[in-house]
């Protein structure tokens, strides 16, 4: 069959699933000339099989407010591929939540687990609970709620959750609290656990840390470093936090930080102790990043506008940007002002934050960019990490599993380079390096396996 009637085929089956048949389509693309030089892959149908959830979960969850109101809810669990090990991905609590979300971070979640060259599956779960405004109360009965379900679908070797977008490490405590609860087992079960009680170090920095070292990867392509950059950062969640705290590390300047209200324009640059005064307003308030003006009123707020076609913190002239948000934050518009202003380098923290539109106008150009499979992949490794302490009964050092995060950022960064030149790419398109380099380990697994 040709690649596009397998394409064709994959739309038709999957219906009203956008964010999903985007995942899909940005990695048919690198994957053509593959495909059109291995017979094999096309004979084992390793691309319908990689589309295919091997199981797909949903159940209602019911919760108590703390006015004694009764709410329903949607939970969800895709179980994506176990060809390289256990279902491993995250946990989404957001509003947006639906099967076209969930089996996007999946899918993408496959080639990630695949570049770590950890024994991970892939996988990705949540609900469309919207955890904004809600007391710990009411958090902690969703989460014992949700779990009510879950469990019987997850276990060490079977499946194993960590935190995503409104999961972090309030809702990994009481969901993990709920799991012993129901198994009467402490195992590691679930990852980003508080290292008080079977976490690892590094583990929550590990996404945001890994996006930069892969980011200085990149940079040292080209014999330079991220000193005196500036750099443009979205979001101000677990990702963004830990992105700020490297870039100033490694010398950097972050300039700007957001969330779904706006963003935050600080011209003299976020240092440590701004940064500490965000951690404070977005994880222990839990307010908006508006509240930033309230400590340092020199920096600008730039309210986001519904008519607005193009989001301006992508229009300040820096030198690197990191989405760390959300999907498809940067559109064609957004794309076209970073290149127009010199940007140099583009590295996502977070899950396909540039649409199709605008991940062309960068291949297009000169920038260097760097997707979130390759780029994002720090935490579910340092995931696997934790899993390793867990089943040896162990707890490593923070600097053991730093160097190993960083070692692990290191080798993905040459996978992809390698990959992409031996398809006749440029050694720095990451984005079909990355792809390719993610399938190949992920296909020959399966085959070796067997038509399970
Ligand atoms: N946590 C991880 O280890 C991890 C690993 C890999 C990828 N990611 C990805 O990174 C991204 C962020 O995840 P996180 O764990 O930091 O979540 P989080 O909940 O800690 O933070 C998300 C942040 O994004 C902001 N946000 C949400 N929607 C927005 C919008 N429309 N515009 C601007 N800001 C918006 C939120 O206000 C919040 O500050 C997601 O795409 C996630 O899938 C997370």
């Amino acid at each position: 069959m040709s690649v596009d009637k397998i394409i064709s085929n994959i739309k038709e089956r999957n219906p009203h699933q956008p964010e999903f048949i985007q995942s899909v389509d940005e990695v048919i693309e690198s994957l053509t000339p593959v495909l059109e030089k291995k017979d094999i892959f096309r004979k084992y149908k390793i691309l319908e099989r990689l589309t295919e959830p091997e199981r797909l979960i949903s159940f209602r969850v019911n919760w108590l407010d703390d006015n004694g109101e009764i709410h329903v809810n949607r939970g969800y669990r895709v179980q994506m591929n176990s060809a390289l090990g256990p279902f491993k991905g995250g946990l989404r609590f957001h509003p947006s939540v639906n099967y076209s979300i969930l089996k996007f971070l999946a899918f993408e979640q496959t080639f990630k687990n695949a570049l770590t060259g950890m024994p991970l599956g892939s996988g990705k779960g949540g609900a469309d609970f919207n955890p904004k405004g809600k007391s710990d109360e009411e958090i902690m009965r969703f989460c014992q709620n949700f779990m009510n379900e879950l469990f019987r679908h997850m276990g060490q070797f079977t499946d194993i959750p960590a935190g995503d977008i409104g999961v972090g490490n309030r809702e990994i405590g009481f969901l993990f609290g709920q799991y012993k609860k129901l198994r009467n087992e402490f195992a590691g079960v679930i990852t980003g656990k508080n290292v008080r009680w079977g976490g690892s170090w590094v583990r929550t920095e590990a996404t945001g840390f890994g996006l930069i070292y892969f980011a200085c990867n990149m940079l040292s392509t080209q014999n330079d470093s991220l000193e005196g950059k500036n750099c443009l950062v979205s979001g101000a969640g677990n990702v963004a936090q830990h992105a700020i705290e490297k870039i100033i590390e490694m010398g950097g300047k972050p300039l700007t930080v957001s969330d779904s209200s706006g963003f935050i324009y600080d011209e003299e640059g976020i240092d440590k102790d701004k940064l500490k005064v965000i951690m404070k307003i977005k994880n222990e308030d839990r307010g908006r990043i508006k509240e930033y003006l309230e400590h340092y009123s020199n920096a600008e707020y730039h309210e986001n506008k519904d008519d607005e076609d193009y989001n301006p913190l992508w229009d300040i002239k820096a030198d690197c940007a990191f989405p760390c948000a959300t999907q498809n934050e940067i559109n064609k518009k957004d794309a076209e002002n970073l290149v127009n202003n010199n940007i140099m380098l583009i590295a996502e923290g977070a899950n396909m934050p540039v649409t199709k539109e605008g991940v062309q106008v960068f291949q297009d150009s000169d920038v260097m960019y760097a997707q979130g499979k390759a780029s994002n992949a720090g935490g579910v490794a340092v995931s696997s990490i934790e899993m390793t302490q867990n089943r040896m009964g162990e707890s490593w050092s923070r600097e053991k599993v730093n160097k190993q995060l960083m070692n692990i950022m290191n080798t993905i960064h040459k996978d992809c380079t390698k990959a992409a030149e031996e398809y006749g790419f440029k050694k720095t398109n990451y984005v079909h390096g990355a792809n390719i380099a993610g399938f190949t380990r992920v296909a020959h697994a399966m085959i070796e396996q067997g038509l399970t």
